[in-house]
């Protein structure tokens, strides 16, 4: 099965070539060029299965063959070996038909383990089949940085290179990505806020002469093997609550669309989904879109949930691309006007299919330090300032729609942000002991201005797949 690009314009590639590519040359994302779809029975089947199990279904549908059937095998049990909890992900019921499905028991305490643990292997098995390197370019709000530094480091394959923006992702979340003694990984404090890292990590790959000479990858759910690792969890949450004979709704807490578009992709497979919700925090610009049809950015304001302060939601390309009949010109045309005006305007049939699927809610920071005291108080149940934004809006959703079990993703661990957890509540989360002693490691940062010349030269300096250099 071939990826075809949201812009149209660049060359399908196989699921592998995908993965290495990351970005497409003409700017756009990849996604399949149809769906996979599993039959109910099937689904069904997935009942009482290891998580490892349903994985290898799932992706080796999503693959289509490209990954050997054994080694995705070793590799998924490898990645899922690395969590602390023997359902990988497991769920939780804090309410009436409300769940929290726990995505944070990975290495680095948030989502996006799940995804990253796979990446690293998957791409490090693909790129010693091929015998070549790459660089790894990535921009992070927080969780995604220390995510890819832990399952790249150490590796001769790549080197990582993790933008994040300075003094706006919380002490843990930074010293994740400043603490890890490997000569190939760099975190880079940039004087910026999280929609600048991705745009110079955008401009990288945009910048082809720079992006052939080093080998240019990313790690971003830009990347489609990302969003394809985060679909499994669909499934077995979903059928743990009786699916696909009952219909289950979920809320997610969300920031660059990766883990809700997986969510959309679970039910294009086959999973029958009731209704998706968007939760965000005062950035708001999905649920302001939902319900004027204009996405518009305004200037993104740090909260407590900061790895969701983010304007510039990448993966809505491929829903847009999607509810325009995969039309690239119209993505290209809409992609276009971003740019140049800060906005663009959906037209209405697209808009009505986008409305059809997915429900949208934004909460205050006084709402979410409620909801993160409210849950505590009245289930016992400690969720970070993410995860709470998720409970708040499923709330509201199961006031209208009671029958319908709600899971709400948990997408991080309360002790990434022991702060704004004990000024909501009280109660201050101890981290893991994997990472008791995370305060007292020494740190390894390199500061940059906001400036795409700034960081190339540094990436270029300190990578080893720089075109011409020895092996
Ligand atoms: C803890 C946490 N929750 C939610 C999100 C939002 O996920 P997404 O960007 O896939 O929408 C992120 C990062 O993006 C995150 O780190
Ligand atoms: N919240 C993310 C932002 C980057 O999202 P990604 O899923 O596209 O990698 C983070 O924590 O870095």
């Amino acid at each position: 099965m071939l990826h075809v690009s949201t812009r149209g314009e660049a060359p399908a590639l196989s699921f592998s070539d995908a993965l290495l590519t990351g970005l497409a040359r003409d700017g756009g994302l990849y996604l399949p060029q149809s769906w996979p779809a599993l039959g109910a029975a099937e689904i069904a089947g997935f009942a009482g299965k290891p998580y490892t199990a349903v994985a290898e279904r799932i992706l080796g549908a999503l693959s289509d063959g490209d990954i050997e059937a054994g080694a995705l095998r070793r590799m998924i049990g490898e990645a899922y070996a690395t969590f602390r909890h023997p359902s990988v992900c497991p769920l939780t019921q804090i309410g009436d038909n409300l769940f929290v499905l726990e995505l944070f028991h990975g290495p680095t305490l948030a989502f996006k383990d799940v995804a990253m643990q796979l990446l690293g292997r998957l791409m490090d098995h693909v790129l010693g089949q091929r015998g070549q390197r790459a660089t790894i370019v990535g921009a992070t709000s927080g969780d995604t940085g220390g995510a890819a530094i832990d399952a790249f480091k150490g590796l001769k394959s790549v080197d990582v290179f993790i933008l994040y923006p300075q003094g706006r992702v919380s002490d843990v979340q930074r010293r994740q990505m400043t603490t890890v003694d490997a000569e190939n990984v760099h975190a880079i404090a940039v004087e910026g806020t999280f929609d600048d890292c991705q745009n110079l990590v955008k401009a990288m790959f945009n910048h082809h002469a720079f992006r052939d000479e080093i080998g240019l990858s990313g790690v971003n759910s830009i990347n489609w093997a990302r969003i394809a690792a985060q679909v499994v969890y669909y499934f077995t949450a979903a059928v743990s609550l009786g699916g696909p004979g009952r219909k289950v709704s979920f809320t997610v807490p969300t920031g660059n669309f990766g883990d809700i578009l997986a969510g959309w992709v679970a039910k294009r497979m086959g999973l029958p989904i009731e209704r998706l919700a968007i939760a965000t925090n005062s950035n708001d610009i999905l649920p302001r879109t939902l319900a004027s049809g204009v996405y518009e950015m305004r200037g993104v304001q740090a909260t407590t949930s900061p790895s969701m302060d983010i304007q510039i939601s990448s993966n809505f390309e491929r829903l847009l691309f999607e509810a325009h009949g995969r039309d690239g010109a119209t993505v290209r045309r809409l992609m276009q006007s971003l740019q140049q005006s800060g906005r663009f305007e959906i037209a209405p049939e697209p808009l009505a299919r986008i409305r059809s699927e997915f429900d949208a809610a934004a909460l205050s920071e006084t709402e979410i330090a409620a909801e993160i005291r409210e849950t505590w108080t009245e289930s016992g149940y400690l969720a970070d300032p993410h995860t709470a934004i998720g409970i708040g809006a499923a709330r509201q959703k199961l006031a209208r729609d009671p029958a319908t079990p709600m899971i709400v993703l948990g997408t991080a661990h309360p002790a990434k942000f022991p702060a704004a957890v004990k000024a909501a509540c009280g109660v201050e989360p101890a981290l893991p002991a994997h990472l008791a002693d995370l305060m007292e490691r020494r740190e390894r940062v390199t500061q940059l201005p906001n400036d795409l010349a700034a960081v190339e030269t540094f990436v270029r300096e300190h990578a080893r797949a720089v075109r011409g250099a020895a092996a």
